[in-house]
């Protein structure tokens, strides 16, 4: 997955919207798209039903749910969604190693169960959202932040997962240490005419890709601009000058 691919099925297009309607408009206002993340927010909206309707358009889908429970519970959770046949699925590092190992286990049976292809799991190393100072203020961890990001990397790599989540400050680093094949999808990206939001640690997609990203996840920079189809088209453009 991503390195042979074209720049623009690089991105993955978040789709936090509140409702199934929403969710449908943007799918079909944004044909070129053929990535899309479902995450909490849609899919304690509408549960699996959104799954069925990308996939009856023949889109892939990253499955964001963000398991991170006690190792019974991350696998159960594992084990049925990836009954659904998505491609992507995630949990937070932070879980533990032993939650990692029955995560992955447990995704393998359940989707060997319904017959369909194990989605590639992938670990949260540390939210987007989190700064450098929080990391260490608010969550008294007492690594350096770009430190921690990797030995949740290196974790997940040893529990047996596809890849992990990541800011896009840190993929240079994780690329450099973490096997060639190991998945490295980065959100909190940001071209440089859009807002920052809650996003503490960006690059732009350009940056991004240049660093090793196998993946970028765009949300509100595409979904939350007035016209969603000319953010798009800007995005892909500033990719064809790293293709
Ligand atoms: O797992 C994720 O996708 C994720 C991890 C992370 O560390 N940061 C992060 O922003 N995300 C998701 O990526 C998307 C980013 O959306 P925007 O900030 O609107 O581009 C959201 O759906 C987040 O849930």
């Amino acid at each position: 997955m991503g390195n042979g691919e074209q720049a623009e099925q690089r991105v993955i297009v978040a789709l936090d919207v509140p409702d199934e309607q929403s969710a449908i408009a943007l799918i079909d206002q944004l044909p070129q798209v053929s990535f899309w993340k479902v995450g909490l927010e849609l899919f304690t909206s509408t549960g699996p039903k959104i799954l069925e309707e990308l996939k009856s358009r023949q889109k892939r889908i990253f499955l964001d749910l963000k398991f991170d429970d006690i190792p019974n519970t991350v696998a159960g959770a594992c084990r049925s969604a990836a009954r659904y046949g998505v491609d992507l699925l995630t949990i937070h590092a932070t879980a533990g190693r032993d939650a990692l190992k029955a995560a992955t286990e447990a995704a393998q049976e359940g989707a060997a169960k319904a017959g369909v292809q194990p989605p590639k799991l992938i670990a949260i190393t540390l939210l987007t959202s989190i700064s450098a100072r929080q990391l260490a203020f608010d969550l008294k961890i007492p690594l350096e932040l770009p430190e921690y990001a990797l030995e949740m990397a290196l974790l997940a790599q040893e529990c047996g997962l596809d890849g992990v989540v990541c800011s896009p400050q840190e993929v240079a680093q994780l690329r450099q240490t973490c096997e060639n094949d190991f998945l490295l999808v980065c959100p909190g990206v940001r071209p440089t005419w859009a807002d920052k939001g809650d996003q503490k640690r960006s690059l732009t997609p350009a940056q991004a890709i240049k660093a090793g990203a196998d993946y970028l996840v765009i949300g509100r920079p595409i979904t939350a601009a007035i016209e969603p189809e000319l953010a798009w088209k800007r995005i892909s453009e500033e990719l064809t000058t790293v293709a």
